[in-house]
Formats: structure tokens, sequence, C-alpha cells
């Protein structure tokens, strides 16, 4: 439809609903999609400019920081028009209008669309995925019933409790291998960063794959599994945000990225389609077998016998799992480092209830009671989240906020972790106060963070397409923290950590922490 014949639609959308009945049933006014404040496009051009390095004066380093200044620039509903290529953007800055996104996403929440893997997926391999296209970027009905699949054991308590004391035992496994990794000055390498990565690996592949990929060794070959994989999942990011994120010239032109993001592609296609294929012959046939002891894999290849289905959820669990959870862990570790007397806190709470032996595992139990651990994870979150939010497609047609929104227009990206370094919303936003998150009744300097609109702190989405990875994450960091922090304490003597956004908001500095032993 011609630019005017979309603009039509929108007047007669407005002045058919200028006066329209909210939930609350009070009358509520309306105003046109074409009102939404936003930098205004240039004829041919459109915006897609402001996003280019050197011509614009938008520093699109840290989405954070970038989306901070659109903020302060024109509320808190802006919309970004003239993509080419691409639907408009409409960035989202107020909880409550967050709260109707969700309320309004329908059953069959449609999020961002990788469509460079999509390409890859459903032209490139076709005779492998057979129109699946995975869990992030299918939708409707057939990304229902994958979720469902994964759901059953991944959303499960219970099922992540099983993991516990293997993914302490990985968690002991770093620990070992940093007190080995440390210089004569105990300094972490400049590369600590990729022994982050390999851990969060490690821990993910006893969930994709069954199995222990053996990312913890001391010099991991360079062709190795594990360090491949690591290596293709960096790559696969950096090259998804230049052709996802950008100017898509890469549906009209040749592209070099898009050749490399195949070769990365292929490389996560074969070791995944080794391991799942592996254990799935080491568990035979499952159809008759009780489900109470099983592991996510055995859960999900009972349901589906389809091994190839299994190995596409075996990629996204790991594609999803890894950088997310060691970017996270560094921060986590970095503001501990530098808060220490927060870090002492932690550690008298640890003290008390990581067992003294070594050889013992944590229990759920235990963890469940480090509640200072979890107040520290949450704040980290907080303060360094790796995502800058979350994103729908609306199904219908909507109001939001006081705007209108024609269906298929728009992508609405809600800025959740921009509103995490707002004072109105956590006061003292930049300083590091885990105890914001402790219960009711707790003394805290600051307001209660659950005194923060509901829909303000969602760093693992919301909804039915919230990540399905949660339960297994929080496990992972509790473990690793815990056992980092039981034998070391932390010291940071380098220039503050700064973050680069590529999808995943990354530090930006090697992760040169002092590893000091404890004196027990
Ligand atoms: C700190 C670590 C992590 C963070 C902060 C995180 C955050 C997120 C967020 C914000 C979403 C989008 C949710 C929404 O649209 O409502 C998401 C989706 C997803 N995450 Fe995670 N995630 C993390 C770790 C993991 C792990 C460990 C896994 C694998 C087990 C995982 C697998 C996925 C998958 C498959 C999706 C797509 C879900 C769908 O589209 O239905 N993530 N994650």
């Amino acid at each position: 439809m011609s630019r005017s014949g979309s603009t039509r639609r929108s007047i007669f959308s407005v002045r058919k609903q200028s006066t329209v009945v909210a939930a609350n049933t009070s009358p509520k006014h309306v105003k046109s999609y074409e009102e939404i404040p936003g930098p205004k496009p240039l004829p041919v051009l459109g915006n897609a400019w402001r996003f280019m390095p050197y011509i614009s004066s938008w520093d699109m380093t840290d989405y954070i920081k970038w989306s901070r200044t659109m903020l302060e620039q024109y509320g808190k509903i802006v919309k970004i028009g003239g993509l080419p290529g691409r639907k408009d953007m409409i960035m989202v800055f107020d909880p409550a209008v967050i709260a109707e996104v969700f309320k309004k996403e329908g059953p069959y929440p449609e999020s961002f669309k990788f469509e460079s893997i999509e390409y890859y997926r459903e032209k490139v391999r076709p005779d492998f995925f057979e129109g699946f296209r995975g869990i992030f970027n299918e939708n409707g009905k057939i990304w229902q019933e994958a979720r469902f699949i994964l759901n059953q054991p991944m959303m499960n308590t219970s099922v992540a409790n099983l993991y516990v004391p293997k993914t302490d035992q990985v968690a002991k496994d770093f620990v070992k291998l940093v007190k080995i990794l440390r210089n004569d000055k105990m300094e972490m390498h400049d590369d600590f960063h990729n022994e982050l990565h390999k851990w969060a690996l490690e821990s993910i592949s006893l969930i994709a794959y069954d199995t222990r990929l053996g990312c913890l060794q001391q010099n991991l070959a360079k062709d190795s599994d594990a360090q491949r994989l690591i290596h293709s999942i960096a790559k696969l990011y950096q090259l998804m945000y230049e052709l996802d994120f950008q100017i898509p010239f890469w549906k009209f032109l040749p592209s070099k990225a898009l050749n490399e993001l195949i070769e990365n592609a292929d490389t996560m296609l074969e070791i995944s389609q080794k391991y799942v294929t592996q254990a799935s012959a080491k568990f035979g046939d499952l159809s008759s077998s009780q489900t109470s002891d099983m592991s996510v894999l055995q859960r999900i290849l009972k349901r589906d016998p389809n091994t190839k289905r299994a190995v596409i959820m075996g990629m996204d669990i790991i594609f999803g799992g890894v950088d997310s959870t060691s970017n996270t862990a560094g921060s986590i570790l970095y503001l501990l480092a530098r808060n220490p007397e927060k870090q002492e806190k932690l550690y008298q709470e640890l003290k008390a209830i990581v067992p003294a032996d070594p050889d013992e595992n944590l229990t759920p139990n235990q963890l469940n009671s480090l509640k200072y651990l979890r107040a520290c994870i949450k704040e980290a979150m907080r303060i360094a989240p790796v995502t800058n939010g979350n994103v729908r497609v609306m199904p219908q047609d909507v109001v939001l906020g006081d705007y209108f929104i024609p269906k298929d227009r728009a992508e609405i990206y809600m800025f959740n972790s921009t509103l995490y370094m707002l004072d109105e919303y956590f006061p003292n936003a930049d300083k590091f106060i885990p105890e914001r998150w402790l219960r009711q009744g707790e003394s805290c300097t600051v307001r209660k963070a659950s005194e923060a609109h509901p829909y303000t702190f969602l760093p693992f989405g919301h909804g039915t397409r919230q990540c399905p990875g949660t339960r297994f994450v929080n496990r992972e960091l509790e473990a690793l923290v815990a056992r980092m922090l039981i034998e070391y304490k932390l010291e940071w003597h380098q220039p503050p950590l700064d973050y680069i956004s590529k999808i995943i908001r990354t530090p930006l500095f090697p992760l040169k922490f002092t590893v000091v032993d404890r004196v027990k």
C-alpha cells in the first residue's frame, strides 16, 4: 500500500476510534499513529541513515544509553519510521504501557524475527529443517507446539533441581581452572571472558546434549567441538546484528556476512547433530520409560522422537544460553568485586550454608536459602542487563498508551532495561544495592524493588514467550557465584567496565579480576 494509502487508513481508524472505551469503561481519547513523537524521516532516505556510524550523531554502541537519549528527547513512546525493508520501530519506556503490550499479545505472541537465520533454515538447509524454523523464529501454532514440548521439562522446578549437583560440579571445576589460569599477580588473563563462555557452554550442554562437552580443560584445542561452538555462537551474534539490525542489503546483493553466517550456522548444526544423535543412541527407546528421573533431552525425545527437532531445539538452547549467561556471570562477579562490603556480606551468608567438604554438592534447599545471593544476582541483572528489553508484534490493531497502532505496521520494543537505570523506578539506580530485592521487613536504605510497577523488571521477558531457560540460568549462576566466592575474594583494579550492545550486551574490556585465595 502506498504511503498516502496507509495514512488514509489510519486517519479513518482514528476518526472511528477517537473515543474508545478503555478496559475500565472510562472514555479515552486516542491519538493517531502519525502523532507518535519521534525523529522525522527524510524523503527517500527515511530514518535508516540515523543508525549509520559517522553520518549520524546517534551513538549506537550501547543501546541502553542510546535509548535513554530517545526517551529524554521524545518521551515514553517513540516512533522510528522510514526504515527500508523493515517495520517501524515503536519504543516504549512506560511499565504501564508494557503491561498493555503483554496483555494484548494474544495466544501466539510474536517476537523479533531473525530473518538471516530464517533464510538459513528455510533456503540454505531446508533438507534438515523441513520447515521448522526453531523456537526463536517460529510463530503461531507450530511455535506453541514446540514450546509445549520444551516447557514441560524446562519450566519445571523439579527438573531444574535434578541438575543442581551436575551444575554445581561444573562450577567447582571452573573454580579449579581459575586457580590454574591466574598469573603470579593473582590476576585473570585478558580473555577470562572466554573462560566464562566455556563455563556457560559446559553447563548448558548438560541440558541440550545430555553430556559434558569438556570445555573446562586448561588448554582447550582451537579445533575442539567446545571451542568451535563458542566461536560460532559469538560470530553468529555479531553477524545477526549486522544482517538483522542494520539495513538488510543482503536481501538484494551478495553478502560476505551472510556467507559467514551460513558457515557458522553449519558448524553449530554439525556439532548439535553429533551430540544429540550420540545421546539418543544411548537412551534407546524411551516410549515406555518412566519420566520422573529423566533428563531434559530424554523428556523432549519421549514426547517427540524426531531427533531432528531435538537437534534444532538443542541449537536454540545453546544459542540462547551461552553468551547471555556468561555475560551475566561476568557482571555479577564484577559488581561484587567493585563492592567489597556487599561481597563480604554475601561471603558470610555462603559460609553458613555452603558445605565445608568440597566433595559435597550443593542441594536445591541450600540454594533456596541463599537469599542475599539471589538478591545480588537480580541487582546485577538490573545494573548490567544482557538484553535491552523485549519485542512484540501486535496481532491486531491496538491502542497503546494514547496512540493507535495499526496491525502489521510496527514492532514494539519494550525498553525495560532503560528503566532499570532510572531513579524513578529504582532509587540510586546507579548503585549496587542488593538489599532492594530482599523481602519487606529486611532493612534497606532505598525503596524496595517490589514497589516498582510489576512490568518494570523483566529480565527474562514475560508471558508464554518468556525465556524457557530462566530456572536453569538461576541455578547455574547461584552455583557459580557461591563456589567462586567461597574460594576467592574478588578484587577489581581496572577502570570501570563499559558495555557494547550487539544483540547481547557484552563487556567492552577484559574481565581482569584479581582473584585472592580466602583464608579459611
Ligand atoms: C541470563 C541469562 C538469560 C537471559 C537474561 C535471557 C533472556 C531472555 C529473554 C528476555 C527472552 C525473550 C523473552 C520474551 O520475548 O518474552 C529470551 C528468550 C529465549 N531464551 Fe533466554 N535468557 C537467558 C538464558 C537462556 C538460557 C540458559 C536458555 C536455554 C536454556 C535460553 C533460551 C531462550 C530461548 C530458546 C528463547 C526464545 C523463547 C521463545 O521465543 O519462545 N535463554 N531469553
